[in-house]
């Protein structure tokens, strides 16, 4: 492993980087994917001694690319993960007071802000993968300019704040693909290195028409790569869950078919909203003589270093968030398939090369990568921002008034002011509320933030964990047996609650539970697949809800207090999250929105779907043929009434 290190092409300008990143307060870092960025320089920063007694944290923009990154350097120092080297997301870290080097989300190190303003444990953040311009990293970026204006001021101009017996805090950005002239000038001139050239070369194919039909392009291409080239593991970028789940059903079915001499492959899915421990799968060898078929969304794409990976076959294709403002004031995020920028390709193609000469087969012809754009249009300018805004005003910042490299949308900005305003986080005038800071204080979306807040007014906070806890988990609850179906509609009738999906999803966290207090694992897992139930979601469920219940503990909310058998008080507390989901029963038995124009449908997969009752509300808004909303409860006109900003006496 040191001697792989050694050969790193970053290892050749190891000394000249540490000179200049000593002298400069501010670097930008640009040098070809696997040239050895993200591993290398947090250990040169710390064998150096330039990060003194400090940590140094080095973001991403995905918890995978933190766990695994933590995991290698944790291997290339010799050390267990969360000693010397540790790492921190949302629901997980591994760290300790020996910890120097940590990979974090840019998510964590944000809210790492809000409980340490100057970041004061931190003597260097490395920011990387600065092209993907996420929200988290746009509003971190704008703070350590701001850090740095006080730590590292010189110590006549400090004063005698906290700053003052802070050391200097360093800041370095880095990328393969990233628009350095701008990250220097938002760093008033900072300085650009170059890593020159890459270990391993990757060779690029285009087709030589255009590939509508991606995902049976992708197969075809699989295929001959399968039954042609020298073996070497397969990753595949599509654009979505639904995508993947296809492809791989496909490939299954025609492995079924292939001649008994033809080598087997082993298909691995890799999405967000798979559960950490099957999203690890991927970094397992295949077995021998076995090949390696991993189908991806961006997710793998920036980063991460997949061992045995030698082909890359690019869809051009991925998904995008986008925020649909509306006049109203209100909006919703939404995520559209769309075309792949120059610099995904450029990633992507990465993701090859990274143990030997690699290949990357895009399924769209030069002409179209050339009309590409170069790289994605910031988050902040397509995004909700509404936790972003929270998040800001808990810092005295507003997001009109904060130096961002790119200015957000001001509609976006006005529906974040309103959203916030309804959950009663700030008040008219825009000051942050109590209830603001209580609520920011959860890792969590503010609406359900809010509802964990108010289950301390009703008495319910036991309760209102356990739903908070499954819908922020990452993966569904319920699995959708296409070929069982009326057995799962069975099994889900047991626990259905005539309330809805909220309190249904309450009655299977208590079944649940029951049966993980009689059982061993493996019992729990018979009971879940038997009730088609997905036991990591609610495996993830429970450690999420502990989470919470530290937090709690922390803000004196009695986590154990309980409403018993009337849960008439959960869904109160749901409607203070979720008042701008409310919608009413029309005369034609379709529901119109309270705070919206739009006329919503309940969704199919909820248990209310055939019912007719006259306020719902919603978890989240679905557009297919219709716009569906999905997540619903019934709940009573009082619960609305009753929100204090509707109400004008509570208001
Ligand atoms: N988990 C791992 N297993 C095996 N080799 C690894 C692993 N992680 C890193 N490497 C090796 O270290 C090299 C450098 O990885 P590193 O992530 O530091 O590169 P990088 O320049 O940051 O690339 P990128 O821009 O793609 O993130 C890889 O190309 C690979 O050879």
């Amino acid at each position: 492993m040191q001697a792989q290190r050694a050969a790193l092409p970053i290892a050749t300008g190891k000394d000249a980087l540490i000179e200049a990143i000593r002298e400069n307060d501010v670097s930008i870092l640009v040098g070809e994917t696997g040239s050895g960025k993200t591993t290398q320089v947090p250990q040169y920063l710390l064998e150096s001694g330039i990060a003194g007694k400090g940590m140094i944290a080095v973001t991403q923009p995905r918890k995978v690319a933190a766990t695994s990154l933590a995991a290698r350097v944790a291997a290339e120092q010799n050390v267990s993960v969360g000693s010397l080297v540790g790492y921190s997301v949302r629901f997980d870290e591994a760290s300790s007071d020996e910890t120097r080097i940590k990979y974090v989300t840019d998510g964590m190190l944000v809210r790492e802000l809000l409980g340490d303003p100057l970041l004061s444990r931190y003597s260097v953040v490395i920011v990387d993968e600065a092209h993907e311009r996420t929200l988290r990293t746009d509003l971190l970026v704008t703070n350590l300019k701001k850090i740095q204006r006080k730590r590292n001021a010189p110590s006549d101009a400090k004063g005698k704040g906290a700053a003052a017996k802070l050391n200097p805090l360093k800041v370095i950005v880095m990328s393969a693909t990233l628009d350095a002239e701008k990250f220097s000038r938002f760093f008033d001139g900072a300085q650009i290195m170059y890593v020159k050239g890459r270990q391993h070369p990757v060779k690029i194919y285009h087709t030589a028409v255009g590939q509508p039909d991606y995902v049976d392009a992708a197969m075809r291409t699989f295929w001959q790569i399968h039954t042609d080239q020298p073996p070497g593991d397969v990753l595949i970028f599509l654009p979505g869950q639904e995508d993947i789940e296809g492809l791989e059903r496909s490939l299954q079915l025609y492995m079924d078919r292939l001649p008994k001499e033809t080598p087997s492959i082993v298909v691995c899915p890799m999405y967000a909203a798979l559960p950490p421990g099957q999203q690890a799968a991927i970094f397992k060898p295949a077995p021998p003589g076995f090949r390696k078929c991993i189908l991806a969304t961006n997710i793998a794409e920036t980063s991460i270093t997949i061992p045995g990976i030698k082909y890359v076959i690019d869809t051009g294709k991925c998904k995008e968030k986008r925020y649909i403002a509306r006049d109203t004031g209100t909006g919703f995020d939404t995520l559209l398939t769309r075309d792949i920028t120059k610099s995904s390709a450029a990633q992507r193609a990465g993701r090859a090369g990274r143990e030997g000469p690699g290949h990357c087969f895009r399924l769209y012809t030069e002409e179209a990568f050339d009309a590409m754009e170069a790289s994605a249009e910031p988050e902040i300018r397509r995004c909700s921002l509404t936790s972003s805004m929270l998040q800001l005003r808990c810092l005295n910042q507003d997001l009109e008034d904060v130096d961002f490299m790119d200015k957000p949308d001001r509609e976006a900005i006005g529906a974040a002011l309103k959203t916030l305003y309804l959950l009663g986080a700030l008040d008219n005038k825009r000051n942050l509320t109590k209830l603001g800071r209580d609520m920011a204080a959860f890792p969590l979306e503010p609406p359900l933030a809010r509802a964990v807040v108010a289950s301390r007014e009703f008495g319910c906070t036991l309760e209102v964990l356990d739903v908070v806890a499954v819908l922020s988990a990452s993966s569904k609850l319920f699995f959708d047996s296409t070929d069982e179906r009326e057995a799962a509609a069975d099994a889900r009738r047991k626990f259905r609650h005539r309330s809805g999906d909220h309190l249904t999803v309450l009655n299977v966290v208590r079944a649940y539970q029951e049966i993980a207090a009689a059982e061993k694992k493996s019992g729990r897992k018979e009971w879940c697949r038997k009730q088609f139930l997905n036991e990591r979601c609610l495996a993830e469920a429970m450690d999420i809800r502990n989470q919470l219940r530290e937090v709690c503990e922390r803000m004196q909310i009695d986590w154990k207090a309980s409403c018993g058998e009337d849960e008439q008080p959960v869904l109160k507390c749901l409607v203070r999250g979720l008042v701008q989901h409310a919608a009413y029963l029309q005369p034609d038995g379709s529901y119109k929105q309270l705070m919206g124009p739009s006329i919503v449908k309940i969704h199919p997969s909820s248990s209310l779907c055939d019912k007719k009752a006259p306020v719902i509300i919603y978890d989240e808004l679905v557009y297919t043929t219709h716009i569906y909303g999905r997540g619903v409860s019934a709940v009573l006109r009082s619960y609305i009434a009753d929100v204090p900003v509707l109400n004008v006496k509570g208001a």
